[in-house]
């Protein structure tokens, strides 16, 4: 359950998951913290045991639909930013009591993805011929897990948000509050359907296809950005370790 239910929904929800799991075997997910398949602090995890053995940054990738009329499916989008909305409701892994080993109880977000990065990697790209499919922009999750209806779409573009998605902030988030430097592409796998006139239509068996054509150009990138990128850079503002 997530930590930032209040109280007096958490027992209704608790015990009426309780009644659903007693008269049937399937795996119940959480009301509110599966997003859209595992639990937050499932997801999260493995970014604080990286912090303890002493990693520096995180790289993240993404599979996301496009709104920006300038991104394509098999374009890579460098992330530039993010808009968090399960996070903005309080679905944030940073809910609960904060644990001071990691970072501070309100962590600054501005800036989580580091520019430094961000310049090599477009670099690199135009080293390999493949920087007409790069940009930067700006990353959304959404819960999911549904793909976005028209209105929702059009509510997303306008808001500014250039390719959304159902993974990724919640990884950052605690990577970034923890102090370690971070990276992410989004690999544009669809464009989101924003005219009611439009008929196409986003389906998971595209999204995977379009990863299968990018996934060597993608692993590329990333080995050469490891390959490249300074060591000891982190944004060590805590103790942690
Ligand atoms: O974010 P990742 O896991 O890359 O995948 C994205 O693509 C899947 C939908 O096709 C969703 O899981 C969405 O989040
Ligand atoms: N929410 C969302 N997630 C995606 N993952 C890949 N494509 C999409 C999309 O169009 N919308």
């Amino acid at each position: 359950m997530s930590p930032g239910l209040p109280p007096q929904w958490r027992s209704s929800a608790e015990s009426g998951l309780s009644m659903l799991a007693d008269t049937s075997s399937v795996r119940i997910p959480s009301l509110i913290s599966d997003i859209p398949g595992f639990p937050q602090a499932q997801t999260t995890f493995p970014v604080r045991v990286f912090k303890l053995l002493g990693v520096e940054t995180l790289i993240v990738t993404n599979a996301a639909g496009s709104l920006a009329d300038g991104l394509q499916p098999g374009d890579i989008m460098i992330i530039k930013d993010h808009v968090n909305f399960p996070g903005m409701v309080g679905l944030n892994p940073l809910c609960g009591p904060n644990d001071d080993k990691f970072g501070p109880r309100f962590p600054a977000m501005s800036g989580c993805y580091d520019k430094g990065l961000r310049c090599l990697a477009m670099e690199i790209a135009k080293e390999h011929g493949v920087a007409s499919l790069m940009q930067e922009g700006v990353y959304a999750m959404v819960g999911g897990p549904n793909f976005e209806t028209i209105a929702e779409a059009r509510l997303l573009h306008r808001l500014g948000v250039d390719a959304v998605g159902m993974s990724t902030a919640p990884e950052v988030v605690v990577a970034t509050h923890c102090g370690l430097r971070v990276f992410g592409l989004s690999l544009i796998t669809n464009k989101v359907v924003k005219s009611y006139e439009d008929k196409d239509s986003v389906n998971h068996e595209g999204v995977l296809e379009v990863g299968r054509l990018r996934s060597q150009t993608v692993q590329q990138l990333v080995t050469e950005l490891v390959s490249r990128m300074e060591i000891n850079n982190n944004n060590n503002t805590n103790n942690a370790v």
